[in-house]
């Protein structure tokens, strides 16, 4: 990994938000390896049943830890009264006797986790925190979001069914200020860091990692993808490996979109589950501006990280009618492309609204996030043309 070593880190590191940025990526990393930790437990189980994400299952126990810990750190660190968090989950169902088992479950892995806070450089809890700790921790993200003042948009576990099958998935943190998402950090524990080892399967990468057991640059190795609103950059960081300790900034590599703008040597992605997008209104848009690569179907916010590096150019996401996009499942992704030079708008053109609550209120057709402006017309106009024929 080249370490940074240029001016526009610089000017990074005099951002209005560093402070908030440097704090967001530490506790997304921290969330990683918690994620990773439970991913691992999950797949060695021998029961191959998929869990609900109602019962005890590990993503229900990643979801809640990581929103403990994620709010937990951000309150330490900026002070509570300055973080207001909007996140996918609430304590309700942790408050009843049945969940009992469950929460003594989240809150051993909240307090296993915090306690590795000083490996990067955040202060750990005095004493382990208890049980109406976490839960307070987890309650505080109750914000229902707006379009005034500051707030953090965290989706814990973004993809659970990529999470669940040992494949992509996602912690993403954003923070909004007056409507506007201006921080993104994007968590991926199993986006290789090298887009050549993409081309190998996770459990066959997990199998060589633990076989060799590199230090470095280890196989199984995810990254940390972030960017502040008006750098006009967008940055990467391996996942923190093992007893080593996080370095910040200097860890970090600048990523860059794709320059690729003929559709004929573009790749686009999509989500690898039907029921969220339809892959046949997909595939027309792409026949028709001329892209002839397989489609890149990945869980999970990973597919804004993988435009952001430039490992596709395109990203379309057209859920069925009726269904409402959730800010947290954009916020952070669409920063980070927008830093690392691309384009991200609804199917009309215009900007994604940050500023009417937990939905992307006024979405037209879908989602389209391009390396650049040349593909994006063409997106767009393709759109336009096969809408009124598509049973979406
Ligand atoms: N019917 C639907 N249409 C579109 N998106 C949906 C959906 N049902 C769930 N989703 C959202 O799609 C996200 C997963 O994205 P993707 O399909 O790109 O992997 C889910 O995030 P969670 O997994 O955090 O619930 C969820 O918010
Ligand atoms: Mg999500």
């Amino acid at each position: 990994m080249e370490d940074y070593n240029n001016t526009e880190f610089e000017s990074l590191l005099s951002d209005k938000y560093f402070k908030e940025l440097e704090v967001a990526v530490k506790a997304v990393q921290m969330a990683c390896l918690l994620c990773q930790r439970i991913q691992q437990s999950l797949l060695s189980k021998t029961n191959d049943h998929v869990q609900s994400k109602d019962d005890n299952s590990p993503v229900t126990i990643a979801d809640w830890s990581v929103q403990g810990i994620v709010s937990w750190v951000l309150s330490e660190s900026l002070g509570s009264d300055n973080v207001s968090i909007v996140a996918e989950e609430d304590v309700q169902v942790l408050s009843k006797v049945t969940a009992i088992g469950l929460l003594e479950a989240i809150v051993k892995t909240v307090n296993e986790c915090l306690a590795e806070a000083p490996q990067f450089g955040l202060r750990a809890p005095v004493m382990a925190l208890s049980t109406s700790e976490v839960l307070e921790a987890i309650d505080r993200c109750n914000s229902m979001g707006g379009s005034s003042g500051r707030f953090w948009v965290l989706d814990p576990v973004d993809g659970t069914l990529g999470f669940l099958r040992g494949d992509q998935y996602a912690i993403a943190l954003a923070l909004i200020e007056d409507g506007e998402p201006v921080l993104g950090v994007l968590g991926c524990p199993n986006y290789p860091v090298k887009k050549e080892w993409l081309s190998y399967h996770n459990g066959y990468r997990r199998i060589v990692s633990n076989l060799t057991s590199l230090s470095s640059e280890s196989w199984d190795r995810g990254c940390v993808v972030y960017a502040s609103q008006n750098c006009g950059n967008a940055w990467m960081q391996p996942l923190l490996h093992k007893e080593n300790k996080f370095i910040w900034p200097n860890s970090a590599k600048q990523i860059k979109v794709s320059t690729v703008d003929n559709p004929a040597l573009a790749t686009f992605c999509e989500p690898v589950e039907k029921a969220n997008s339809s892959h046949s209104f997909t595939a027309g848009v792409a026949h028709s501006v001329g892209l002839r690569n397989q489609p890149l179907r990945i869980h999970s916010m990973v597919k804004y990280a993988a435009i952001a590096r430039g490992d596709a150019e395109v990203f379309m996401k057209f859920a069925r009618a009726g269904y409402k996009e959730k800010i947290w499942d954009h916020a952070a992704g669409v920063v980070i492309v927008q830093e690392a030079g691309g384009v991200v708008t609804d199917a009309g053109g215009h900007p994604l609204c940050f500023s009417k609550g937990l939905y992307l209120e006024g979405l037209d057709r879908g989602v389209i996030a391009c390396a650049g402006a040349k593909l994006h017309e063409k997106i767009v106009k393709a759109v336009d043309a096969s809408w009124n024929s598509s049973s979406l």
